[in-house]
């Protein structure tokens, strides 16, 4: 089990912004999304999670055992847990085989090139072991960044955005691929995931990040079907948030189904135009897939139902 008690990190130079989770924790074999706004803290979080920050206060443990801060250690970071690398951290002059090679040093020469060819397979980047890391696009560099952690044989994978370079035709693809790849190897992983979609995708559990602090988390289900508030639910997607009086007004038959923070509110498909009783204007028509939305303005609210 990985387990956070009493977590808190600040930056010295940033006061605004302060990382408090009071407890928080996830099993092994756990596929986990962190979702949240930008600036929420869900990087810190990955990072103080992998030892490369010093949290002021409380401890991290791994399968009971702590671990360490940045400041507790030579070289921050941790080995069974760790965060693939932001920048990538490949040589532009050297081919990709060459590149990898740096992070096994320890094996011998066959076990090397066995676990390197493993890996690049893995990840179906196998076309690129020979080409160098400057002539690389920028999903390509990505895969073979996720190709280097992997090389270390981590317990528990951390991923900060790691589809933000893959175009939606890789991405459809690639998803479900790495979801079995990691069951397969029955590797802990927490990924920050911007597109909510994605993140519903590729966890099990997914943890709701607002200014610091885990304000929600539960299955991927439970996170989309009843949020328990209104920040999660607007984050997996568009959604009309109205007051009870609202509600009373602007429908036929009133929304019942989910009361949060004393507010109403629905998805565009979940509500059809003929339910307005409302005097409204058509303000624009959205084609969705499957779905017409239309947006509506009624009373100056603005919301979006299905036509
Ligand atoms: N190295 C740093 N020094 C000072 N402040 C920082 C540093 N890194 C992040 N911050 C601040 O800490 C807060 C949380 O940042 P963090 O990167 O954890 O958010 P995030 O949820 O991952 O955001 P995003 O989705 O945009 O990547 C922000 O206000 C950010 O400006």
């Amino acid at each position: 089990m990985l387990e956070v008690r009493n977590l808190q990190y600040q930056y010295s130079d940033e006061t605004e912004f302060a990382l408090d989770v009071p407890s928080w924790s996830c099993s092994e074999g756990a596929r986990v999304a962190i979702v949240g706004r930008s600036g929420s803290g869900k990087t810190t979080f990955l990072k103080c999670l992998a030892g490369l920050l010093q949290p002021g206060e409380g401890e991290i443990l791994w399968r009971d055992e702590r671990v360490k801060g940045a400041e507790e250690r030579l070289v921050p970071g941790n080995d069974k847990i760790k965060l693939v690398r932001q920048d990538f951290g490949q040589d532009p002059h050297m081919k990709v085989v060459e590149n990898l090679r740096k992070y096994i040093l320890s094996h011998d020469d066959d076990a090397r090139a066995d676990r390197i060819k493993k890996w690049l397979n893995e990840l179906e980047i196998s076309n690129l072991e020979q080409r160098k890391a400057k002539h690389l696009s920028g999903g390509q560099l990505q895969r073979v960044a996720l190709a280097q952690t992997l090389l270390a044989e981590p317990e528990v994978l951390l991923m900060d955005e790691p589809f933000s370079n893959l175009d939606p035709v890789h991405k459809h693809d690639f998803i479900p691929a790495l979801r079995e790849l990691f069951a397969k190897e029955k590797m802990t992983t927490i990924s920050v995931m911007h597109d909510p979609v994605d993140a519903l995708r590729i966890a099990d559990q997914i943890v709701v990040f607002q200014d610091g602090q885990i304000i929600e988390s539960g299955t991927s289900e439970e996170i989309f079907r009843n949020p328990k508030n209104l920040e999660t639910a607007r984050l997996f997607g568009l959604i009309s948030v109205l007051s009870v009086e609202q509600n009373n007004a602007f429908f036929n038959h009133p929304l019942d189904k989910v009361v949060l923070d004393k507010k109403v509110w629905f998805r565009p498909n979940e509500v059809v135009l003929s339910n307005v009783k409302a005097k409204y204007t058509v303000q624009r028509k959205l084609p969705m897939p499957g779905a017409n939305w239309i947006e509506i303005e009624i009373d100056g609210k603005l919301i979006v139902v299905s036509e």
